[in-house]
């Protein structure tokens, strides 16, 4: 059906989310890695002509590995695939090279094989890039025991006696080295744990333990992971190595009692000498490949590879410093196939100071010396909160979510707008000699407010506080309504003023409905950006709907959305987007097959840490009155002026929410927890400093085209 790529506007948004899913984006930066290419030919090319002449690729993706396998003059090449849509991709580009015949791709995993159902006899080379950025995530330890068990031939003797005819089984990569290290990263704190004792001026002690998803410690359940994954060289504000890289684990693929020993090793503690002094907000981890004795790839931050590492953020009531000559003790484990990261303690002067406990092991009655007081100060506090003990009752927050919570802009801006539309409408109401418009019959001077915000949000409470207002929240789970009942009571907002209204919502229209009808609403709170950077589906369907909600001089938040972009050259996005030619994949023709999933927008950029040059400055591309619907257009044409000569591959945008005539928040700010997101151009466009361009920008069901002409 994606073939056929039908060009209704339904279908093409449709077509990019389904791309988007069904083909991870770093399949275009794996075939656009040509050193990486490179290293897996040569390596696979040495194994064959040592007599390696039957191989197995799996996880085959676009097949790419297989089919060096067969150029190397391998006799028989198999090689299985797991994902539909990867598995008919390999089967057009083994055909589109001329090799349909001599290479047998398998719809299936690879622990789904048996010989002699799906190979005619065991293999002597298996190659596999089946690894993830945590090393573990794609199962490749479990793929890679079952080959060894039922698809390899057995290992080479330890003898060392080589056998030319190869009779032996092998594995490429031949093993791995596991490397962490301990950073402070500003970015990766916002997006695990609150970072301010006050959020929109409200105080936050009350609410209790708030976690992100990220945890690797024993509760394991579905709900959490065990790491996260970030480009460490390309996060806003950057990050500082606090200790030295340690060896974490190293794992040879050809030792099957060793892959099979991993997840029962015992827990491995190792101790990192503290050479930056830093808040300890998460562990970094990446690896080296060793393809063999000469070709290794690493996924390290400061090589210039394309990978992302896996991060293992710290979890503990508040951030933590550490101190020079002090020594991170952490807990290295394989538990249930996935690569666990723990920082147990730290050790400073002899003391144990414990993360999470602060129980000093020495003499276990006393607490801990206390790492830095003002921290003890705030965490005691918090364990101060009325609501549940400390620990075990904690509330889990997706990621955005907690770096909504530690945008401070956001939420002092909404305090600030509510209020002054609070103050204006009780002044104009509440004080006939202004002659004002007929006075709603607001019974108690109670006003209303919504809050439809997606997922958890403190807006309804920002608004309750203001007095005389009753807030309803969209907020749905039990525990992140508990928070909120919490923070209410805590800061005098009486259970009356705060209501879940989906907790009564008698029917669909009931959603924006008041439950006394004949009121309406004085605000209106609608989510407009998706994290992600991209307009969020059905806003104007919303605003309309919400705004025939509104009472005489009520408003929406926000009342306006604009959307600026800037003309840049960058061959980063090109590179993430599709792959570029024939050339970065030996030769083999393959980029017409995985292009055909390129979208054209790209989503959760950091544009502003993204290796560009500016061929524009900002410019304004299109407005969306949310209070105004004649006010809106679906497209528009912009000129903008080039000012520098160059190639424009992409159109990075971001948006300015103007909650109110005065008070605006940016999707860019150094506190935004949103990304940005960015049109692709289909074809570059050349252009010399000092050209116009010409823009058609369209914006339809919330999903933006950009096409770009001299
Ligand atoms: C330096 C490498 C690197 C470092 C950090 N980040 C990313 C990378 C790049 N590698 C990413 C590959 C990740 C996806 S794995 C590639 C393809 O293999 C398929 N599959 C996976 C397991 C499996 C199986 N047992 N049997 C059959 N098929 C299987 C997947 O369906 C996928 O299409």
């Amino acid at each position: 059906a994606l073939k056929l790529k039908p060009d209704y506007p339904e279908a093409r948004e449709n077509f990019y989310r389904v791309a988007n899913w069904l083909v991870e984006r770093w399949h275009f930066l794996m075939l656009n890695d040509h050193g990486r290419n490179r290293k897996y030919q040569q390596a696979i090319h040495k194994a064959v002509q040592s007599g390696c002449s039957t191989v197995l690729d799996i996880g085959t993706g676009t097949g790419i590995l297989g089919m060096c396998a067969k150029k190397a003059g391998a006799a028989e090449v198999y090689a299985c695939e797991l994902s539909k849509t990867m598995y008919e991709l390999a089967c057009e580009v083994v055909a589109a090279n001329g090799m349909e015949g001599s290479i047998k791709i398998l719809h299936k995993k690879s622990l789904d094989m048996e010989v002699p159902t799906d190979l005619p006899h065991r293999v002597s080379l298996v190659v596999t890039e089946t690894v993830d950025a945590g090393l573990f995530g794609e199962g490749i330890i479990e793929s890679l025991i079952h080959a060894w068990h039922h698809l390899l031939l057995p290992p080479e003797r330890g003898d060392g006696e080589f056998r030319g005819d190869c009779t032996s089984g092998r594995v490429i990569p031949a093993g791995a080295t596991v490397f962490c290290m301990a950073v402070e990263c500003l970015e990766i704190r916002r997006h695990h744990r609150l970072c301010a004792a006050e959020v929109g001026g409200l105080p936050m002690a009350a609410a209790g333990e708030l976690r992100s998803p990220v945890s690797c410690n024993q509760e394991q359940d579905d709900s959490t992971e065990p790491y996260t994954t970030e480009r460490l060289s390309r996060l806003p504000g950057g990050y500082r190595a606090l200790t030295e890289p340690f060896t974490a684990l190293t794992i040879d693929f050809n030792n099957v009692q060793e892959l099979e020993g991993l997840s029962s090793r015992e827990v491995r503690e190792i101790r990192l000498p503290v050479n930056q002094g830093g808040e300890l907000d998460a562990l970094a981890v990446w690896f080296q490949l060793h393809l063999d004795e000469e070709n290794s790839l690493s996924t390290g931050p400061e090589e210039d590879t394309c990978w992302e590492q896996a991060i293992y953020p710290v979890h503990s009531a508040m951030s933590f410093a550490l101190k020079p000559r002090d020594e991170l003790i952490v807990d290295v484990s394989c538990r249930d196939a996935y690569l666990r990261l723990c920082c147990v303690a730290v050790l400073r002067d002899g003391h144990k100071i414990y993360l999470d406990k602060r129980v000093d092991l020495q003499n276990p009655g006393k607490p801990a010396p206390n790492p830095n007081p003002e921290v003890e100060l705030c965490s005691a506090l918090a364990c101060l909160q009325t609501g549940p003990s400390e620990s075990e009752d904690f509330c889990m927050l997706e990621c955005s979510e907690m770096a909504l919570l530690n945008n401070q802009d956001y939420h002092q801006s909404f305090r600030l707008a509510l209020t002054k539309l609070l103050s204006e409408l009780k002044f104009k109401n509440g004080n006939p000699n202004t002659g004002g418009t007929a006075v709603s019959a607001v019974d108690s001077g109670l006003r209303y407010v919504l809050d439809v915000s997606e997922g958890f949000s403190l807006l309804s409470l920002i608004a309750a506080r203001q007095g005389q207002v009753k807030a309803y929240s969209s907020v749905e789970k039990t525990k992140q309504q508990n928070v909120l009942r919490r923070l209410a009571q805590a800061n005098g907002i009486s259970e009356q003023h705060l209501e879940f209204w989906l907790n009564h919502t008698e029917d669909e229209q009931g959603v924006l409905q008041r439950p006394s009808r004949e009121k309406l609403w004085t605000a209106i709170i609608l989510d407009c950006v998706e994290t992600c950077g991209l307009i969020r589906q059905k806003l104007m369907e919303k605003a309309s709907l919400a705004r025939f909600l509104l009472e005489e001089g009520g408003r929406i938040f926000p009342g306006k959305i604009v959307v600026y972009g800037m003309l840049v050259e960058s061959d980063t996005l090109l590179l993430e987007s599709a792959v570029q030619g024939r050339e970065p994949t030996l030769g083999f023709n393959i980029a017409p097959f995985i292009n055909q999933f390129t979208v054209p927008v790209h989503v959760f950029l950091d544009f502003s840490t993204l290796e560009c040059r500016h061929l524009s400055e900002a410019l304004e591309l299109f407005v969306l009155d949310l209070m105004e619907a004649m006010a809106n257009y679906t497209e528009r044409e912009v000129k903008v002026q080039a000012i520098a000569g160059g190639r424009i591959t992409a159109i990075p945008f971001w948006y300015q929410i103007h909650l109110d005539q005065d008070v605006s928040v940016s999707t860019l700010s150094r506190t935004s927890h949103w990304k940005q997101a960015a049109v692709v151009l289909q074809q570059p466009l050349e252009v010399h400093a000092g050209d116009w361009i010409r823009l058609a920008v369209k914006l339809h069901k919330s999903t933006i085209s950009i096409s770009a002409h001299i």
